[in-house]
């Protein structure tokens, strides 16, 4: 039976820091930015959003766009790392947003659940929900990726931000990719990049800004989850590099696939935690199985000879076809975590959609990373009719008509010193408010939707 992806949307904030401005504020120089690393714009979440609007907002687009009747929705599961609450799941919040304008209680009879395993959390709701249609072809399951990559200002990270989310909907029968079941799996425990329960004490409170909120709340101490992750750059590449290279080895051996496998895709679709994430460590992959044309690179060291197999014309070739057209995306938004991956499939269906391409009954590859650390490697076949949907999504429309916003807006918007929105809101959910005051309540968040 076939079963894969039938429908996709997006919810992208509307504004972005040009990354030239925010280089020149931080002293570095933008050719490593753009050049270096693929980056142009940041997006970043305006006063009123955040990872449960992005999620609700996608989750809407895709039912409206598809007219899909609710009680045919058995299922919305949400691949993220930035929950807004330990307990209560953004698909709770993202059920009842979407209730409220598709009638009440209409998903009473729907499965929800987050799943978090940093940036591959959207992957294992992604493959979760394929198992549940394979089992249950009659039904309908809706996938969410939704995040905000949020940096320490002034960190490795901070120009490799961005946030928004992706909505798929998964059916038999699908009209845009249909996936085969093997999967090859690297896993292994490492802090790459995790962001750690972190434990106040009151005076710790009282003289944080960033805590202050929650002061008068508490009894002696308060545990709480800090937005932006703690992380290690290059250690955290080797850990990708590592994960890839082995879940790509053991996807082979699971498919029963010898030789080159990744000639057989016409695109590779990988985790970009940045635009050029892909580019730079596909050479792993493409040098264990090309080690003649590794040999021939002149260089002393292996890493020379690896640095001198990526400027090569066979290389280059591959990353023209094979990987830029889902970076283009990534380099006007940047990082959306567990969406990332979603987003360079959506960006590469919609340039080859644009360039005219017939990629029916093509097959593509994807992937995956999480930190912490975990890869997934699996394929996928283009439908017959991926045009048809495809054609009605304006991705690229859109982000040529993103706002730019000015360094100091970015810095409140960062420090959530920004009293109001940058762009009135309109057609959309947006947070309205977290309670402080009602003690049985404090915390909790309130959204509306703003016609
Ligand atoms: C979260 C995950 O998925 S784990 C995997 C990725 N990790 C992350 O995303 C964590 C957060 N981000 C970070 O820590 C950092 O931003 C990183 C690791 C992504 C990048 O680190 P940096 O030290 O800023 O950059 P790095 O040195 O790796 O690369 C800069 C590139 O720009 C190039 N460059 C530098 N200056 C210039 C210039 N003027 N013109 C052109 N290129 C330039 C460098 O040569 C290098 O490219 P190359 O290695 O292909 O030659």
């Amino acid at each position: 039976m076939n079963v894969g992806i039938d429908s996709i949307s997006f919810d992208i904030p509307k504004i972005h820091l040009p990354i030239s401005t925010l280089a020149l504020k931080r002293n570095i120089e933008p050719d490593k930015l753009i050049k270096g690393l693929g980056l142009h714009k940041m997006s970043f979440p305006d006063k009123h959003q955040d990872v449960v609007t992005f999620a609700a907002n996608a989750g809407l687009k895709l039912i409206k766009q598809e007219n899909i009747n609710p009680a045919e929705i058995a299922r919305i599961y949400i691949g993220s790392e930035s929950g807004v609450d330990s307990s209560k799941p953004i698909a709770s919040y993202v059920l009842s947003l979407l209730e409220s304008k598709l009638g009440e209680s209409s998903l009473r009879n729907c499965d929800v659940v987050d799943l978090t395993f940093a940036c591959i959390g959207g992957v294992d709701a992604l493959q979760n929900c394929l198992d549940y249609i394979r089992l249950n072809p009659t039904k309908k399951a809706i996938v969410i990726a939704s995040d905000n990559a949020k940096y320490d200002l002034e960190s490795g990270g901070e120009y490799t931000q961005g946030a928004g989310a992706i909505a798929m909907l998964i059916t038999s029968n699908p009209r845009i990719l249909r996936f085969s079941s093997e999967v090859g799996v690297s896993t292994e425990g490492v802090f790459d990049f995790f962001k750690p329960r972190r434990t106040f004490s009151k005076s710790d409170i009282t003289n944080s800004s960033e805590n202050k909120e929650w002061f008068g709340v508490l009894e002696n101490e308060i545990s709480v989850y800090k937005e932006q992750p703690v992380f290690d750059g290059h250690y955290s590449n080797q850990c990708y590099i590592n994960r890839i290279t082995e879940a790509y080895n053991h996807f082979k051996k699971e498919s029963q696939q010898t030789g080159k496998v990744y000639e057989n895709w016409t695109s590779i679709l990988m985790h970009l935690p940045y635009c050029f994430q892909g580019r730079r460590t596909f050479i792993e992959i493409f040098a264990d199985e090309n080690p003649e044309l590794l040999a021939n690179q002149i260089g002393e060291s292996e890493k020379d000879k690896l640095k001198a197999l990526t400027k090569s014309g066979e290389y280059v070739e591959l990353i023209n076809q094979k990987i830029y057209p889902s970076e283009i995306a990534s380099g006007q938004i940047g990082n959306i975590y567990t969406g990332s991956i979603f987003l360079g499939l959506l960006s590469s269906l919609c340039y080859h959609a644009q360039q005219n391409t017939a990629l029916e009954n093509k097959k593509v590859g994807f992937i995956a990373y999480g930190s912490g650390s975990k890869s997934k490697v699996f394929e996928a076949t283009v439908c017959e009719n991926w045009k048809t949907v495809i054609n009605q999504i304006n991705l690229f429309d859109d982000l040529a008509h993103n706002h730019p916003i000015d360094f100091e807006t970015y810095e409140k918007l960062h420090k959530k010193e920004l009293q109001h929105s940058v762009l009135e809101p309109k057609n959309e959910f947006v947070l309205a408010s977290i309670e402080k005051e009602n003690p049985v309540l404090v915390g909790a968040r309130y959204y509306e939707f703003v016609e």
